[in-house]
């Protein structure tokens, strides 16, 4: 019987699709690389949310497929496994909607000052009301790094219910793409940074995208502008967005994810008031985790059965992967996979 580990704890569809197909799940006691380490060599598949590094891949001898819980895999050894005909299995769209309500979340309650409003209003303490600046959304500029399917739901909410004017940047986008209505295209980074009163970020952390918002580029945003980031710690500069927040050029941010996790005690940004911090939820809505975990748990029995699994992140490992010592005979598509 193939075995999945499951590095860190995910909604239960997942496991309950795979012991369906025939598997066995193992859940180690803890969420840390330690716990992963002490089952992982017993691993046919792995599903991770957290880093899969190549010390830990090679240690399992008969490991076939890792599937990323999500949509970003820089957390995960990928050439490594690659190199070693190991596939692996991302889910692109899983989370996308719960990503850009998340960020929308973010610029709302960074805007109104949702923290420190919901801390004041539990102590009584009704100066709050008369102290402290907010700004409304409507008829600004949000200004969106990024325009994959995260980038693009985002703008359709801000155009259609906020009224927000919206300006995109993705140097991947072919210039002749179709741009979300409501949306007008920068030229450059720069130019958008200049132009935007919100500034959201939704690209993959790679080398060439690490600290995107670098302090010259944090420095170029207009004053009193919001930083947003459901993406990647590593595109920010933190240190530097720390500064820019405590000096007031920034009127505030709002960050789910930070460029170490979980944040370490004493991190600059966790002492300022106008950051709002959420610990790396924002697609952990109920609906995207269970479609996260289905389709995790449907591309991990596609490659157990023989089948080639729709996201794969280097498709070209299928022609040499590694086979699986327990193959599970191909069962039909689940019915909600059927074309
Ligand atoms: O989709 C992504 O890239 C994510 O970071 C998802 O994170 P999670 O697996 O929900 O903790």
């Amino acid at each position: 019987m193939p075995t999945c580990v499951i590095a860190q704890p995910v909604h239960p569809s997942g496991p309950q699709r795979m012991r369906a197909a025939g598997m066995d799940v193992i859940e180690p006691p803890g969420t840390t690389l330690d716990a992963l380490r002490q089952v992982i060599a017993r691993a046919d598949a792995v599903l991770v949310r957290d880093s899969l590094p190549a010390d830990l891949i090679d240690i399992a001898p008969n490991l076939c497929v890792i599937a990323n819980h999500g949509t970003g895999t820089d957390k995960i050894a990928v050439a490594h496994a690659s190199d070693l005909g190991i596939p692996v299995v991302y889910t692109p769209s899983a989370n996308v909607q719960a990503v850009a309500e998340h960020a929308l979340m973010l610029m709302l309650a960074t805007a109104r000052q949702a923290a420190l409003a919901d801390a004041a209003t539990r102590k009584g303490d009704w100066r709050f009301k008369y102290e402290q600046p907010m700004i409304s959304l409507c008829g600004k500029t949000l200004g969106i790094v990024g325009l994959g399917r995260t980038g693009r739901i985002l703008c359709d909410m801000v155009t259609q219910a906020l009224g927000m004017r919206v300006v995109a940047w993705s140097p991947s986008l072919p210039a002749d793409a179709a741009l979300p209505a409501g949306a007008r295209r920068a030229a450059s980074l720069d130019e958008l940074l200049a132009d935007a009163d919100v500034v959201s970020l939704h690209r993959p952390l790679r080398p060439d995208t690490r600290h995107t918002l670098d302090a010259a580029a944090l420095r170029r945003m207009k004053r009193g502008a919001i930083v947003i980031n459901t993406s990647r710690g590593g595109l920010i500069d933190e240190a530097a967005l720390a500064d820019a927040l405590r000096d007031g050029h920034l009127f505030g941010a709002g960050l789910d994810v930070f460029e170490t996790e979980p944040l370490p005690a004493g991190a600059a940004i966790a002492g300022l008031p106008n950051a709002v911090l959420t610990p790396h939820v924002a697609g952990s809505a109920q609906e995207a985790l269970q479609a996260t975990a289905s389709q995790c748990a449907d591309q991990i029995i596609d490659v157990l059965s023989g089948r080639q699994p729709p996201h794969m992140v280097r498709p070209d490992v299928w022609t040499h992967r590694r086979l699986p010592r327990h193959p599970l005979s191909a069962s039909p598509l689940p019915i909600d996979r059927q074309p």
